[in-house]
């Protein structure tokens, strides 16, 4: 397996470009079963869940297309995909690849919605709880369909069609969205969801399905519309800029110290992110290119930040703002309200000298004035990129045991942090 090594102690100077969303190519693309033409979506980042994804949908039977790289354009700059499921020879997603990431159970959805049945193995995805499917079942059951869970598979038919209905979710779920939204877009009649999630990736995903003919209106608010058409086409769609690259970059630069634009982004993606870093004493403006993250040396500020759905402090920033925190000129308190167990990171800090106390939901971090490089191991996405942040400002080397994590999410990681100064290296299994 792949280790990273980090010597810390340089700061980051220079521009990072920010890729697509990795959460919003993934339901872009189980998108594309919607329909029989292509779909061709760009600025798709070139990431471990998009290949599988390709690899999930190639497996109902969905062609695929990587457009070659235009004149000008880096490795960096994403990929454009066409996607075209015009015949599909299986309505199966099987556990041997289901279990590996959460979004791929979402084309049960789609499948459902356009062939009337779909067998999907429960989902994997990031180990920070148990991370149920119950809620998308609900809708998926409210909007017509017939549900059955048959040796770790949940079987769904709706042989006469999906039907419109209210969906109101109990609590935000961004599954739960994204599922009832694409379901609905080809149910009769129509569907209202109320207290959807508002994230960012979901506004994205309704502008796709209405530039393939759907009708959607309210995605970004808590009641979302749809009304049902009977069928949709091709479409062209660009992948909003990663809203969590950007600010992991920030909260990087935070911790390292130095000045960087980072391009490609939006600041309106992750306002509340950026309120935090730059409570902590870190100068951040737009620029024409981008977003500017400026600091200058002195200590840190402890902040407090509790993770909610969006617009709040995004969960999945929550492991990155506490490497920051563990530097900081005094105590902070860090409450996890969305997963029940995204704390994996505590431990694998402490290695480096972190101070962290955990009591339930609350991380109260005492920040301490160095870290010291240690061998850790990455245990999911975000932690993994937690670790990478802690190491910038560690004295000394870091090592970072099962990159893997880190691939699934984090396009050209090293290659855009040693542009800009960093010591990162790729030790190759
Ligand atoms: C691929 C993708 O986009 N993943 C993101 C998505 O995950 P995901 O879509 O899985 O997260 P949800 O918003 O659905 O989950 C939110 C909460 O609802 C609970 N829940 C969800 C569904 C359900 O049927 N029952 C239930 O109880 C979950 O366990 C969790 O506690 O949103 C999360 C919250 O912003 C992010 O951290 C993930 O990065
Ligand atoms: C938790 C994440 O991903 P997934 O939902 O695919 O596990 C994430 O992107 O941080």
């Amino acid at each position: 397996m792949d280790r990273i090594i980090i010597r810390g102690g340089a700061s980051l100077n220079g521009a990072i470009p920010i890729s697509g969303a990795k959460n919003a190519a993934l339901p872009l693309m189980t998108a594309s079963l919607l329909t029989a033409e292509t779909l061709e979506l760009a600025n798709v980042p070139r990431l471990a869940d998009v290949q599988l994804l390709l690899r999930i949908l190639g497996n109902h039977g969905v062609d695929h297309t990587i457009v070659g790289r235009r004149p000008g354009e880096s490795a960096e700059s994403g990929q454009t995909l066409r996607l075209q499921a015009s015949t599909i020879i299986d309505t199966t997603a099987p556990y041997e690849l289901v279990s590996r990431m959460r979004a791929s159970f979402w084309v049960i959805a789609p499948l459902l919605a356009r062939f009337g049945e779909a067998r999907v193995s429960l989902p994997g995805g990031c180990a920070i709880g148990t991370r149920p499917v119950d809620l998308l079942i609900d809708a998926l059951q409210a909007l017509g369909a017939e549900i059955e869970i048959d040796a770790g598979y949940v079987v769904a038919r709706a042989k006469d069609g999906l039907r419109g209905a209210r969906i109101a979710f109990p609590k935000v779920t961004v599954s739960g969205t994204h599922v009832a939204m694409m379901a609905a877009a080809l149910a009769r009649g129509e569907t209202v969801i109320e207290n959807a999630a508002r994230e960012p990736e979901i506004v994205d995903v309704a502008d796709c399905l209405n530039a393939m003919g759907a009708e959607i209106t309210g995605a970004g608010t808590p009641r979302i519309t749809i009304a049902g058409v009977t069928s949709l086409h091709g479409a062209r769609h660009a992948v909003l800029p990663d809203r969590i690259e950007t600010g992991t970059y920030a909260m990087a630069v935070a911790m390292a110290g130095g000045d960087v634009t980072l391009e490609n982004t939006r600041a309106d993606l992750l306002q509340s992110a950026l309120d935090v870093v730059a409570r902590t004493g870190v100068e951040i403006s737009q620029t024409p290119s981008g977003i500017r993250v400026r600091r200058q040396g002195g200590r840190l500020a402890p902040v407090h930040v509790t993770t909610e759905p969006f617009p709040g402090f995004a969960t999945d920033l929550q492991a990155q703002f506490m490497a920051l925190m563990t530097r900081a000129d005094g105590i902070s308190h860090i409450r996890e309200t969305i997963f029940e167990n995204r704390f994996m990171h505590v431990q694998e800090l402490a290695r480096l000298g972190a101070k962290i106390r955990l009591d339930g939901d609350l991380a109260i971090v005492e920040g301490v004035p160095e870290l010291r490089g240690a061998p850790v191991m990455a245990t999911d996405l975000r932690a993994s990129v937690s670790l990478v942040i802690a190491a910038l400002a560690a004295e000394g080397e870091t090592t970072i045991n099962r990159v893997y994590h880190l691939d699934r999410g984090f396009e050209a990681l090293e290659s855009k942090l040693t542009r800009c100064g960093a010591q990162v290296e790729r030790v190759r299994a």
